[in-house]
């Protein structure tokens, strides 16, 4: 329980310790990212009835089976539907109607013949006229039918489907506009150590900005949660215990930063062995050796360490993994490319490290460059950074040219590779 365990043994861990929360209903919009929690229906026909998927003239395709450039067949417009209209009146031998895109089709029709392809004989192609057609059409030719996505009654978006954008539009469409979906977790968040200031001041000797908090709230957020900003922790064991025990009882996930290592003021893995249960203190990372998990009230607690990095790392390594869980997600890792080294790369610590590195693309792939500073004391180089390049456990340097797995880290347009 208290020895050095792997990062996939950890995670494995972690999650086995969390379920997905209970449920709650939210506007359709709302549910844009989120997991749904009922498998949902339509409740009509999408779509609700056969219409055209072109501006073009309603006809009988068996009245176009003989028509060609040199004998086109010629047909009167008795009427003209627009989008939202209904004609359901006859179309006898020689006749056809004008429709426009969205317009449904009548019952008396079985294709669409586009405008571009149809001759006006005299008028204006609007109704009085006559127009004329020099090739067969297909069957259904340009018919949108009736339940071509969905039919009254059919699940549309099952449970543990993530929504997308596009989805919130096809609910919209079914007469979805309330979703169950998973509840997003309510994260406390507290950082341990008695030489933190609050950012908003300008810290005296020895003292230093409590930088943690807010970047662990902000991945917080940015893995779906709720982040609640405590108090600054001083390291005491009665204090740490104070704020964990009453964090417990309003929160669903607690994390710690700071006082995660051994010493004499490091007090997240006693305080979680005297309150609950210890599961784990140590992971084989770098940054972000000291992680401790553990449950206390059956709430998980982790305690990050206090240097940025490392805290960052088990945030995103472990911590994320565990929050999406929480929320009904499946899938758990972030996505990894192989590149090439751009410099040699040296192994000096037998742990698995995660470089602070920039992934770019050339002709041959993508080439990976770690970050000069690589502390673990410094949040800079991974807001420059976009990936973790993975030195695996060992002691096995790389020269450069060799490949190797980089971890994306937040992928969007702003990630040049
Ligand atoms: N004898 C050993 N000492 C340390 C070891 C070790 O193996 N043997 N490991 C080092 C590593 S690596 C890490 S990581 C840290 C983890 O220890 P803690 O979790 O107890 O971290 P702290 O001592 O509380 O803080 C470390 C560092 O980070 C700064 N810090 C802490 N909290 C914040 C915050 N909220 N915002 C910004 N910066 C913070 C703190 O001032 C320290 O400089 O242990 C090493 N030691
Ligand atoms: O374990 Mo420390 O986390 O390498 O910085």
């Amino acid at each position: 329980m208290t020895e050095m365990i792997s990062l996939e043994e950890a995670q494995a861990l972690v999650l086995a310790n969390v379920a997905p929360l209970s449920t709650e209903v939210v506007e359709v919009l709302d549910a844009v990212g989120r997991v749904s929690a009922a498998d949902l229906a339509s409740d009509i026909d999408i779509a609700p009835f056969a219409h055209s998927a072109m501006d073009g003239f309603a006809v009988h395709a068996a009245e176009l089976e003989s028509a060609s450039e040199d004998e086109p067949v010629k047909l009167d417009v008795i009427a003209e539907i627009g989008a939202g209209e209904v004609y359901d009146g006859p179309i006898e031998a020689g006749q056809c109607v004008r429709i426009m895109t969205g317009a449904p089709v009548p019952d008396a029709a079985d294709a669409v013949v586009k405008y571009e392809i149809v001759g006006i004989v005299s008028g204006d192609g609007k109704p009085g006229s006559r127009v004329s057609f020099t090739a067969p059409t297909k069957l259904r030719n340009n018919i949108r039918e009736a339940g071509e996505e969905a039919h009254a009654g059919e699940v549309i978006v099952h449970t543990g489907e993530v929504i997308t954008s596009a989805g919130v539009g096809f609910l919209a469409g079914c007469g979805v506009l309330q979703v169950p979906v998973y509840r997003r977790p309510k994260v406390a968040i507290a950082a341990t150590g008695s030489e933190l200031i609050d950012p908003s001041e300008v810290p005296s000797a020895g003292k230093i900005r409590n930088s943690n908090s807010l970047a662990i709230a902000a991945c917080a957020k940015a893995a779906g949660c709720i982040p609640t900003i405590l108090p600054i922790v001083e390291d005491t064991y009665e204090a740490l215990e104070k704020t964990v025990l009453d964090a417990v009882e309003t929160y669903d996930f607690v994390v710690t930063t700071g006082g995660a290592a051994n010493g004499d003021f490091d007090f997240i893995k006693p305080v979680v062995e005297g309150t609950g249960e210890l599961l784990m203190t140590t992971v084989n990372m770098r940054p972000g050796k000291a992680q401790t998990f553990g449950l206390v009230k059956g709430k998980p607690v982790f305690g990050l360490p206090g240097n940025p990095a490392a805290a960052y790392c088990g945030f995103e390594m472990i911590v994320r993994q565990a929050l999406r869980k929480m929320q009904g997600y499946s899938h758990f890792n972030r996505p990894v490319v192989r590149a090439r080294l751009s410099q040699d790369t040296k192994k000096k610590d037998p742990r698995r490290i995660f470089l602070r590195a920039t992934l770019t693309k050339d002709d041959e792939g993508y080439l990976v460059t770690p970050a000069q500073n690589q502390s673990s004391g410094l949040f800079g180089p991974i807001q420059r950074s976009n990936c973790m390049a993975i030195m695996p456990e060992g002691l096995e340097s790389r020269a450069a040219g060799s490949m190797i797995d980089c971890m994306l880290l937040d992928v969007s347009e702003e990630v040049l590779i």
